[in-house]
């Protein structure tokens, strides 16, 4: 078990279940090339760029699932952390994205003609099938990959490197993803899972197991796909 999910996951708790059954990916996932390149400062700033194009189309698509969850959802404080969480997605676009667009003097213009790889649509695609479909628990279990994938890559990455992450390379994107306050900001998300899971039937949560386990290995995915610099499909 890694830094964060021992941090987070309490014996016998569902975010425990939701960690054990996706460890293989979890690993898998941290060990691409994508990550470990970037780790070692050697990643290309193609392929970086690449990422951070899907990366902000993607973001697009998370937000809109923030606000399906939303209108799925009927307990108030719930829809009050949503509706907090889409305030932090415009700060991730706001601190990670800008620092790196304009770093890697990736053109607003880019952007906007950027077409999603393959990949990333069939991860987009998948939540928001969640998010039209699901109940909120369901919608919320779709969001948990994201938020805990990063914190923890992030984390063992700052870990890893010590003091060599001033003046890497990619010092803030690791630093963004290795702070407290990174982790302390979805705390809600696994909070509010657990909460609405007291309600669920063993049948669901199973279910909701192999939904987290498909969501981490979309995350691992969606680096590979920006390592290869995959293309998507005009339409
Ligand atoms: C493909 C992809 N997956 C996860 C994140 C990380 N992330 C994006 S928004 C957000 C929640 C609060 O900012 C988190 C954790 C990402 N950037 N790109």
């Amino acid at each position: 078990m890694t830094y964060q999910l021992i941090r987070s996951a309490q014996p016998g708790s569902i975010l425990e279940r939701f960690a054990c059954a996706a460890s293989h990916v979890w690993q898998a996932g941290y060990e691409q090339p994508f990550i470990q390149e970037l780790r070692q400062g050697i990643l290309s700033q193609e392929r970086f760029t690449w990422y951070m194009i899907q990366d902000r189309l993607y973001l697009d698509d998370y937000a809109n699932v923030h606000a399906l969850a939303f209108a799925s959802c009927t307990h108030s404080t719930i829809q009050q952390d949503l509706a907090h969480a889409l305030g932090d997605i415009a700060h991730e676009l706001a601190t990670v994205h800008d620092t790196y667009t304009q770093v890697f003097g990736i053109s607003e213009q880019r952007i906007t003609h950027a077409v999603q790889s393959a990949a990333a649509r069939a991860y987009t695609t998948s939540m928001l099938e969640t998010a039209y479909r699901g109940n909120t628990l369901e919608i919320l279990v779709a969001l948990l990959p994201c938020a805990w994938v990063y914190a923890d890559y992030g984390a063992r990455l700052a870990q890893e490197l010590g003091d060599a992450v001033h003046g890497h390379p990619y010092e803030q994107w690791i630093s963004t993803y290795a702070a407290d306050d990174f982790w302390d900001a979805s705390q809600w998300l696994r909070d509010d899972i657990t909460l609405l899971a007291q309600q669920a039937t063993e049948v669901e949560i199973q279910r909701l197991e192999q939904m987290f386990v498909q969501g981490v290995d979309l995350e691992r995915v969606f680096w590979a796909s920006a390592y290869e610099m995959q293309a998507g499909w005009n339409f």
